[in-house]
Protein backbone atom coordinates (compact mmCIF):
# COMPACT_ATOMS: atom_id res chain seq x y z
CA UNK A 1 0.00 0.00 0.00
CA UNK A 2 2.86 1.98 0.94
CA UNK A 3 6.27 1.92 -0.45
CA UNK A 4 9.03 4.28 0.46
CA UNK A 5 12.34 4.11 -1.11
CA UNK A 6 15.55 5.72 -0.97
CA UNK A 7 13.77 8.66 0.95
CA UNK A 8 16.18 11.71 1.84
CA UNK A 9 14.53 14.74 3.55
CA UNK A 10 16.35 17.93 5.10
CA UNK A 11 15.18 20.91 6.68
CA UNK A 12 16.27 24.39 4.24
CA UNK A 13 20.27 24.22 4.26
CA UNK A 14 21.02 21.78 7.28
CA UNK A 15 22.13 18.40 6.61
CA UNK A 16 20.03 15.44 6.04
CA UNK A 17 17.87 14.55 9.33
CA UNK A 18 16.56 11.14 6.61
CA UNK A 19 18.72 9.46 4.67
CA UNK A 20 18.35 6.73 2.24
CA UNK A 21 15.30 5.83 4.38
CA UNK A 22 12.81 2.37 2.25
CA UNK A 23 9.75 1.26 4.97
CA UNK A 24 6.90 -0.83 3.13
CA UNK A 25 3.12 -1.10 4.88
CA UNK A 26 1.39 -3.93 3.06
CA UNK A 27 -2.54 -4.59 2.88
CA UNK A 28 -3.25 -4.93 6.53
CA UNK A 29 -2.04 -4.87 9.82
CA UNK A 30 0.47 -2.67 11.68
CA UNK A 31 3.83 -1.22 10.74
CA UNK A 32 5.87 -0.11 13.24
CA UNK A 33 8.43 3.06 13.07
CA UNK A 34 10.19 3.38 16.48
CA UNK A 35 13.77 5.38 17.23
CA UNK A 36 14.76 7.99 19.68
CA UNK A 37 13.95 11.62 20.26
CA UNK A 38 15.17 13.36 17.04
CA UNK A 39 15.65 10.31 15.10
CA UNK A 40 13.43 11.12 12.11
CA UNK A 41 10.00 9.95 12.98
CA UNK A 42 7.88 12.27 12.63
CA UNK A 43 10.12 14.25 9.54
CA UNK A 44 9.01 10.42 7.52
CA UNK A 45 5.45 11.03 8.32
CA UNK A 46 5.43 14.82 7.25
CA UNK A 47 7.26 13.60 4.08
CA UNK A 48 4.77 10.99 3.37
CA UNK A 49 1.72 12.95 4.26
CA UNK A 50 2.89 15.98 2.11
CA UNK A 51 3.12 18.28 5.58
CA UNK A 52 6.68 18.32 5.28
CA UNK A 53 6.71 21.51 3.45
CA UNK A 54 4.69 23.66 5.98
CA UNK A 55 7.65 22.59 8.32
CA UNK A 56 10.42 24.72 5.86
CA UNK A 57 11.87 20.58 4.84
CA UNK A 58 11.83 18.81 1.49
CA UNK A 59 12.46 15.47 -0.02
CA UNK A 60 15.79 15.92 -1.62
CA UNK A 61 15.78 11.85 -2.81
CA UNK A 62 13.64 8.93 -3.36
CA UNK A 63 10.39 7.98 -3.62
CA UNK A 64 7.23 7.71 -2.04
CA UNK A 65 4.15 5.25 -3.78
CA UNK A 66 0.59 4.85 -2.33
CA UNK A 67 -1.62 2.30 -4.07
CA UNK A 68 0.87 2.20 -6.81
CA UNK A 69 1.11 6.00 -7.26
CA UNK A 70 4.06 8.40 -6.91
CA UNK A 71 2.74 10.96 -4.33
CA UNK A 72 6.15 12.70 -3.73
CA UNK A 73 4.91 15.69 -5.60
CA UNK A 74 1.26 15.74 -3.82
CA UNK A 75 -0.18 18.34 -1.89
CA UNK A 76 -1.46 17.66 1.81
CA UNK A 77 -5.09 17.50 0.65
CA UNK A 78 -4.78 15.47 -2.34
CA UNK A 79 -2.66 13.14 -0.17
CA UNK A 80 -5.94 12.63 2.09
CA UNK A 81 -8.37 12.60 -0.62
CA UNK A 82 -6.73 9.40 -1.80
CA UNK A 83 -7.06 8.35 1.86
CA UNK A 84 -3.67 8.43 3.27
CA UNK A 85 -5.10 10.43 6.60
CA UNK A 86 -2.41 11.24 9.06
CA UNK A 87 -2.98 11.72 13.32
CA UNK A 88 -0.13 14.21 13.70
CA UNK A 89 1.97 13.76 17.40
CA UNK A 90 0.30 16.48 20.03
CA UNK A 91 -3.67 15.50 19.34
CA UNK A 92 -4.60 19.27 17.71
CA UNK A 93 -8.24 18.64 18.21
CA UNK A 94 -10.49 21.92 17.39
CA UNK A 95 -10.75 22.53 21.28
CA UNK A 96 -13.73 25.35 21.40
CA UNK A 97 -15.57 22.76 18.59
CA UNK A 98 -17.74 19.83 20.28
CA UNK A 99 -16.79 16.51 19.95
CA UNK A 100 -19.75 15.72 17.32
CA UNK A 101 -18.35 18.79 15.40
CA UNK A 102 -14.79 17.60 15.27
CA UNK A 103 -16.03 14.78 13.76
CA UNK A 104 -18.08 16.47 11.11
CA UNK A 105 -14.82 18.29 10.50
CA UNK A 106 -13.12 14.57 9.80
CA UNK A 107 -15.96 13.58 7.68
CA UNK A 108 -15.91 16.77 5.54
CA UNK A 109 -14.68 14.66 2.16
CA UNK A 110 -16.95 12.29 2.68
CA UNK A 111 -20.19 13.12 0.65
CA UNK A 112 -22.82 10.31 0.95
CA UNK A 113 -24.73 11.24 4.56
CA UNK A 114 -26.08 7.31 5.02
CA UNK A 115 -21.68 6.71 4.85
CA UNK A 116 -21.13 9.71 7.35
CA UNK A 117 -23.73 8.46 9.91
CA UNK A 118 -22.21 4.61 9.42
CA UNK A 119 -19.09 5.36 10.07
CA UNK A 120 -19.94 7.89 12.79
CA UNK A 121 -21.99 4.91 14.82
CA UNK A 122 -18.82 2.94 13.89
CA UNK A 123 -16.51 5.02 15.80
CA UNK A 124 -18.46 5.61 18.70
CA UNK A 125 -18.63 1.47 19.20
CA UNK A 126 -14.72 1.84 19.32
CA UNK A 127 -14.81 4.93 21.46
CA UNK A 128 -17.81 4.69 23.92
CA UNK A 129 -16.46 7.59 25.99
CA UNK A 130 -16.56 9.66 23.22
CA UNK A 131 -20.23 8.99 22.23
CA UNK A 132 -21.15 9.97 25.92
CA UNK A 133 -19.48 13.18 25.71
CA UNK A 134 -20.78 13.99 22.10
CA UNK A 135 -21.52 17.45 22.44
CA UNK A 136 -18.61 18.45 25.06
CA UNK A 137 -16.02 20.29 23.89
CA UNK A 138 -12.83 19.33 22.95
CA UNK A 139 -10.90 21.09 24.80
CA UNK A 140 -12.49 20.08 27.74
CA UNK A 141 -11.81 16.42 27.42
CA UNK A 142 -8.68 14.56 29.00
CA UNK A 143 -5.68 14.14 27.28
CA UNK A 144 -6.34 10.15 26.62
CA UNK A 145 -10.14 11.42 25.47
CA UNK A 146 -8.43 14.03 23.12
CA UNK A 147 -6.20 11.45 21.81
CA UNK A 148 -9.17 9.22 20.71
CA UNK A 149 -10.99 11.92 18.98
CA UNK A 150 -8.19 12.71 17.34
CA UNK A 151 -7.88 9.32 15.95
CA UNK A 152 -11.98 9.04 15.58
CA UNK A 153 -11.74 12.19 13.86
CA UNK A 154 -9.48 10.52 11.16
CA UNK A 155 -11.40 7.63 10.80
CA UNK A 156 -14.03 9.26 9.80
CA UNK A 157 -12.43 10.48 6.65
CA UNK A 158 -12.72 6.61 5.95
CA UNK A 159 -8.96 6.18 5.65
CA UNK A 160 -7.12 3.45 3.57
CA UNK A 161 -4.06 4.34 5.48
CA UNK A 162 -3.69 5.48 8.66
CA UNK A 163 -0.48 7.01 9.85
CA UNK A 164 -0.12 7.75 13.33
CA UNK A 165 2.34 9.72 15.48
CA UNK A 166 2.42 8.78 18.99
CA UNK A 167 -0.52 8.51 20.21
CA UNK A 168 0.99 7.40 23.10
CA UNK A 169 2.80 10.34 24.56
CA UNK A 170 2.06 11.43 27.29
CA UNK A 171 -0.99 9.42 28.21
CA UNK A 172 -0.49 6.94 32.05
CA UNK A 173 0.26 3.60 31.08
CA UNK A 174 -3.22 2.00 31.44
CA UNK A 175 -4.37 4.67 28.51
CA UNK A 176 -1.57 3.30 26.39
CA UNK A 177 -2.74 -0.49 26.93
CA UNK A 178 -6.11 1.29 25.55
CA UNK A 179 -4.77 3.13 22.18
CA UNK A 180 -2.45 -0.13 21.68
CA UNK A 181 -6.04 -1.97 21.94
CA UNK A 182 -7.24 0.59 20.14
CA UNK A 183 -4.99 0.65 16.96
CA UNK A 184 -5.17 -3.30 16.74
CA UNK A 185 -8.99 -2.50 16.16
CA UNK A 186 -8.71 -0.21 13.47
CA UNK A 187 -6.08 -2.57 11.78
CA UNK A 188 -8.43 -5.75 12.30
CA UNK A 189 -11.09 -3.57 10.81
CA UNK A 190 -9.00 -3.79 7.77
CA UNK A 191 -7.38 -0.17 7.48
CA UNK A 192 -3.50 -0.58 8.34
CA UNK A 193 -1.95 1.61 10.11
CA UNK A 194 1.51 2.98 9.96
CA UNK A 195 2.53 3.49 13.94
CA UNK A 196 5.28 5.89 15.14
CA UNK A 197 6.83 5.20 18.72
CA UNK A 198 8.94 5.85 21.22
CA UNK A 199 7.19 3.58 23.82
CA UNK A 200 8.53 0.21 21.36
CA UNK A 201 7.01 -2.30 24.07
CA UNK A 202 3.61 -0.79 23.33
CA UNK A 203 4.30 -0.71 19.28
CA UNK A 204 6.10 -3.98 19.14
CA UNK A 205 3.09 -5.88 21.15
CA UNK A 206 0.71 -4.44 18.66
CA UNK A 207 2.64 -4.73 15.00
CA UNK A 208 3.43 -7.17 12.29
CA UNK A 209 6.31 -5.67 11.40
CA UNK A 210 9.14 -2.99 12.63
CA UNK A 211 11.77 -0.66 11.69
CA UNK A 212 14.02 1.26 13.93
CA UNK A 213 15.22 4.87 12.64
CA UNK A 214 18.38 5.90 14.34
CA UNK A 215 19.87 9.03 13.00
CA UNK A 216 17.65 9.44 10.27
CA UNK A 217 18.56 5.72 8.78
CA UNK A 218 16.95 2.27 9.26
CA UNK A 219 19.03 0.48 11.84
CA UNK A 220 16.91 -2.78 12.16
CA UNK A 221 13.91 -3.76 10.35
CA UNK A 222 11.64 -7.42 10.38
CA UNK A 223 9.17 -9.16 12.15
CA UNK A 224 7.73 -7.55 15.30
CA UNK A 225 8.45 -10.44 17.26
CA UNK A 226 11.99 -10.54 16.17
CA UNK A 227 12.64 -6.92 16.69
CA UNK A 228 11.91 -7.34 20.51
CA UNK A 229 13.93 -10.45 21.10
CA UNK A 230 16.76 -8.38 19.25
CA UNK A 231 20.23 -7.43 21.96
CA UNK A 232 19.84 -4.03 20.47
CA UNK A 233 15.74 -3.37 21.08
CA UNK A 234 15.61 -4.80 24.00
CA UNK A 235 18.63 -3.31 26.32
CA UNK A 236 17.77 0.30 24.75
CA UNK A 237 14.26 0.52 24.05
CA UNK A 238 12.72 -2.12 26.35
CA UNK A 239 15.01 -1.20 29.00
CA UNK A 240 15.76 -4.56 30.05
CA UNK A 241 19.65 -3.66 31.16
CA UNK A 242 18.81 -0.49 33.40
CA UNK A 243 20.17 1.30 30.37
CA UNK A 244 16.59 3.39 29.72
CA UNK A 245 17.33 6.28 31.99
CA UNK A 246 19.20 9.57 29.87
CA UNK A 247 19.95 12.91 31.56
CA UNK A 248 17.03 15.01 30.22
CA UNK A 249 19.32 17.94 29.04
CA UNK A 250 16.24 20.28 29.02
CA UNK A 251 16.40 20.50 33.26
CA UNK A 252 19.09 18.35 34.03
CA UNK A 253 16.74 15.88 35.54
CA UNK A 254 17.59 11.67 34.98
CA UNK A 255 13.56 10.59 33.03
CA UNK A 256 13.49 7.26 31.44
CA UNK A 257 13.11 7.64 27.69
CA UNK A 258 11.77 5.40 25.29
CA UNK A 259 10.36 3.07 28.07
CA UNK A 260 8.98 5.06 30.37
CA UNK A 261 5.40 3.74 29.71
CA UNK A 262 6.55 0.06 30.44
CA UNK A 263 7.02 -0.37 33.88
N1 LIG B 1 10.85 22.24 11.36
C1 LIG B 1 12.12 21.85 11.55
N2 LIG B 1 13.15 22.65 11.20
C2 LIG B 1 14.45 22.26 11.38
N3 LIG B 1 14.80 21.06 11.89
C3 LIG B 1 13.82 20.22 12.26
C4 LIG B 1 12.42 20.56 12.11
N4 LIG B 1 11.68 19.54 12.56
C5 LIG B 1 12.56 18.60 12.97
N5 LIG B 1 13.85 19.01 12.78
C6 LIG B 1 15.07 18.24 13.09
O1 LIG B 1 15.01 17.00 12.41
C7 LIG B 1 15.57 15.96 13.20
C8 LIG B 1 14.54 14.83 13.31
O2 LIG B 1 13.42 15.33 14.05
P1 LIG B 1 12.04 14.55 14.12
O3 LIG B 1 11.06 15.43 14.85
O4 LIG B 1 11.68 14.05 12.78
O5 LIG B 1 12.46 13.32 15.05
P2 LIG B 1 11.54 12.34 15.90
O6 LIG B 1 12.17 11.00 15.76
O7 LIG B 1 10.12 12.47 15.49
O8 LIG B 1 11.74 12.90 17.36
P3 LIG B 1 10.67 13.01 18.56
O9 LIG B 1 10.41 11.60 19.01
O10 LIG B 1 11.41 13.80 19.58
O11 LIG B 1 9.43 13.69 18.05
C9 LIG B 1 15.91 16.59 14.55
O12 LIG B 1 17.31 16.83 14.54
C10 LIG B 1 15.14 17.88 14.56
O13 LIG B 1 15.83 18.89 15.29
Amino acid sequence: MLEIEGLAVRYGAREPVLHEVSLTVGEAGVVALLGANGAGKTSLMRAVSRTIALHGGSVTAGSIRFLGQEITGANPAGVVARGLVQVPEGRHVFGPLTVDENLDAGAITVRSREAKARTRSQVFEMFPRLAERRRQRAGTLSGGEQQMLAIARALMSQPKLLLLDEPSLGLAPRLVEQIGETVREIARDGVPVLLVEQNAAMALSVAHSAYLLELGRVVLSGPAGELSHSDEVRRLYLGEDGDDVEEDVSDGRAVPRLSRWTA
